[in-house]
């Protein structure tokens, strides 16, 4: 298989403005699948836009964003869900509906989404429970789990679709540290276990450090610093090399 085909997620010459605000200029980047690219950067500086353009939940003023292939940038709604299917994604607040309970919460798209007979998204969501360490909380509703357990659960009801690549804006944020390690141990099980490519915004320099296996560094809207750990704490830029050193 050629490089090209590996690519899960790249930005070719991708800039964004809102207003007279640049917060995107000329960004370029790839990571392939079954890699993690930790995003770092100073607030504000464009790395939640950043996963917002991989989901097309907003088109670049130019340049182009490809996922899996396939180039998201004036899709149109179908080509957009089909693609957005590829994608998990880890949101800041787990995004789970108080309603329902862990179980169901977890079973909702899977019966909106796919075909599978009731007795596999049982097992499915069972069995993705399980692997995030909540498979006998299940029947709980989510104001009765810790903030570390809604965490799990928000990768739960991220992964059960089993998306090629998850998206995480900030997954350990809000935790103690040795919550954080857990979540960073499970986001490190998907991408060895299930293959899947990561992109993880992030704060969490010791988090990045172990999971990342690309780091991409924004500042004032451009890419400063890319490469692996040990590259980008060698980067001329100082920004980068402090960022990531600290
Ligand atoms: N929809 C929008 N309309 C106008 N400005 C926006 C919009 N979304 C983001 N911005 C601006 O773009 C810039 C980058 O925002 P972004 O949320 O990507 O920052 P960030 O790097 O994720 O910051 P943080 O680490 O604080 O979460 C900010 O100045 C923000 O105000």
């Amino acid at each position: 298989m050629s490089e090209t085909q590996n690519i899960a997620v790249e930005f070719k010459r991708v800039m964004k403005s809102f207003g007279t605000k640049r917060v995107l200029n000329d960004v370029s980047f790839h990571i392939g699948q079954g890699q993690a690219l930790c995003l770092l950067g100073r607030s504000g500086t464009g790395k939640s836009v950043t996963l917002k353009l991989i989901m097309a939940l907003m088109q670049p003023d130019s340049g182009e964003v490809w996922v899996d292939q396939e180039n998201v940038v004036g899709l149109d709604e179908q080509g957009l869900s089909h693609v957005r299917r590829k994608m998990g994604y880890l949101f800041q607040d787990a995004a789970l509906f108080d309603s329902l309970t862990l179980y169901e919460n977890l079973a909702l798209p899977l019966h909106r989404l796919t075909k599978k007979p009731k007795p596999e998204i049982q097992d499915v969501v069972h069995r993705t429970l399980t692997d995030v360490g909540l498979g006998a909380d299940g029947a709980k509703y989510p104001s009765a789990l810790s903030g570390g357990m809604k965490k799990r659960a928000g990768l739960a009801r991220a992964l059960v679709l089993e998306p090629k690549i998850l998206l995480a804006d900030e997954p350990s944020s809000g935790l103690d540290r040795i919550t954080a390690s857990e979540i960073d141990e499970l986001l490190m099980r998907c991408k060895t276990e299930r293959g899947t490519a990561l992109i993880i915004v992030t704060h969490d320099v010791h988090g990045a450090r172990r999971i990342a296996d690309r780091v991409a560094v924004l500042d004032q809207g451009n890419l400063v610093a890319f490469g692996s750990v040990d590259e980008v704490s060698q980067s001329e830029n100082e920004v980068a090399r402090k960022l990531i050193t600290e």
